[in-house]
């Protein structure tokens, strides 16, 4: 099947569809200049790799494609401003639908879409690039030091859990509500991650490959250890699934004094960040309730048998 899609359809559906509208049909997107602190990040959603665009909604992988980069702005503590998506589609596959969605997701996500590129590709493949703001300094994976507490800002497991279930053959609308939001409309935390970069969080990282293994790189980057006392497993998610089953799209936040945090959430309205360990200075040391914790999720063209695939 062709859906017949051509680049002008296309650039001319999209225009209609966001809120950032005008912005798009000229050579380059015009943001005003600001004092803030810029921050910018890129990530893929490949059909076969990330989704499968004969299972999942389009809704979905559109809400996906966004969703992931604003997780890594809320991960620097940022406020998002805009998005640019860069398509390759296969003729198949009606790609007016896809950046019509890419561009309402993005506005209901607050960071409208300003621009990217179409072009006919063999396999479905969305590049969003995320633009954003951060009052004061971004929060890296860098800052992490002895003494701190470790938080995550939600049970973690429902994603991978819903993923194995979709992959074995049951319908997206069969999941239960938990599974089917965590694998197909991830919320990106940033309300979290600005007021943890607001009461004083040292580092961050959002949790997309895995929980174990995206702290060990935030410890890494760190130069430091941690000990964690528990993980919090969503309801029907193994413990493999929370360690290692990733796509969680929960920040990992380090942070001196937890209380103040925790409160400004609860005040918020926010769900609380779970305490989970601490920071120590002995980067060798990375526990799990005592014994040594080894990184697993997902790493890209990895093959060892210790990364879950
Ligand atoms: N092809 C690439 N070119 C330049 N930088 C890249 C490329 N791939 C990844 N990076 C950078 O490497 C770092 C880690 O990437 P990644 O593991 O994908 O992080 P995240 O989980 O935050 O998306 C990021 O700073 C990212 O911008
Ligand atoms: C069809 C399908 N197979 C497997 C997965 C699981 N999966 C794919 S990529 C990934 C990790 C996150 O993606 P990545 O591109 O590494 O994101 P980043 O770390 O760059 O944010 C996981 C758990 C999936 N979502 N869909
Ligand atoms: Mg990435």
């Amino acid at each position: 099947m062709d859906t017949n899609w051509r680049e002008d359809e296309v650039i001319e559906a999209v225009i209609g569809a966001g809120s950032a509208s005008l912005a798009i049909g000229d050579d380059t997107a015009t943001i005003a200049p600001s004092s803030k602190s810029r921050v910018w990040c890129s990530d893929l959603v490949v059909d076969g790799v990330h989704v499968e665009v004969d299972r999942w909604p389009l809704a979905a992988i559109a809400h996906k494609a966004v969703a992931v980069n604003l997780s890594d702005l809320a991960a620097a503590g940022a406020t998002p401003e805009a998005t640019l998506l860069a398509l390759a589609c296969p003729p198949a596959i009606d790609a007016r639908a896809i950046a019509v969605a890419v561009a309402e997701a993005a506005d209901r996500l607050g960071a409208p879409l300003v621009g990217g590129d179409t072009t006919r590709g063999a396999t479905l493949t969305l590049c969003v690039t995320a633009l954003g703001q951060v009052d004061g300094t971004p929060l890296t994976r860098r800052g992490a030091r002895s003494g701190d507490h470790l938080l995550v800002t939600g049970p973690l497991g429902a994603a991978s859990a819903g993923l194995r279930r979709v992959l074995a053959g049951e319908a997206p609308e069969a999941l239960p509500r938990h599974l089917h939001d965590a694998l197909f409309a991830p919320q990106p935390r940033l309300a979290h991650g600005q007021l943890a970069a607001s009461y004083g969080a040292s580092a961050a990282i959002d949790v997309s490959d895995g929980f174990s293994l995206d702290l060990h790189r935030l410890a890494d980057r760190s130069g430091v250890g941690f000990e964690l006392d528990h993980v919090p497993i969503a309801p029907d998610a193994t413990l493999a699934d929370a360690l290692g089953g990733g796509e969680d799209y929960e920040l990992v936040i380090a942070i001196h004094d937890p209380s103040a945090l925790i409160d400004a959430c609860r005040a918020a309205g926010l769900r609380e960040p779970i305490v989970v360990g601490r920071i120590v200075a002995d980067a060798r040391q990375r526990t799990l309730g005592g014994e040594p914790l080894a990184p697993r999720g997902w790493i890209h063209g990895a093959s060892s048998p210790d990364i879950t695939r």
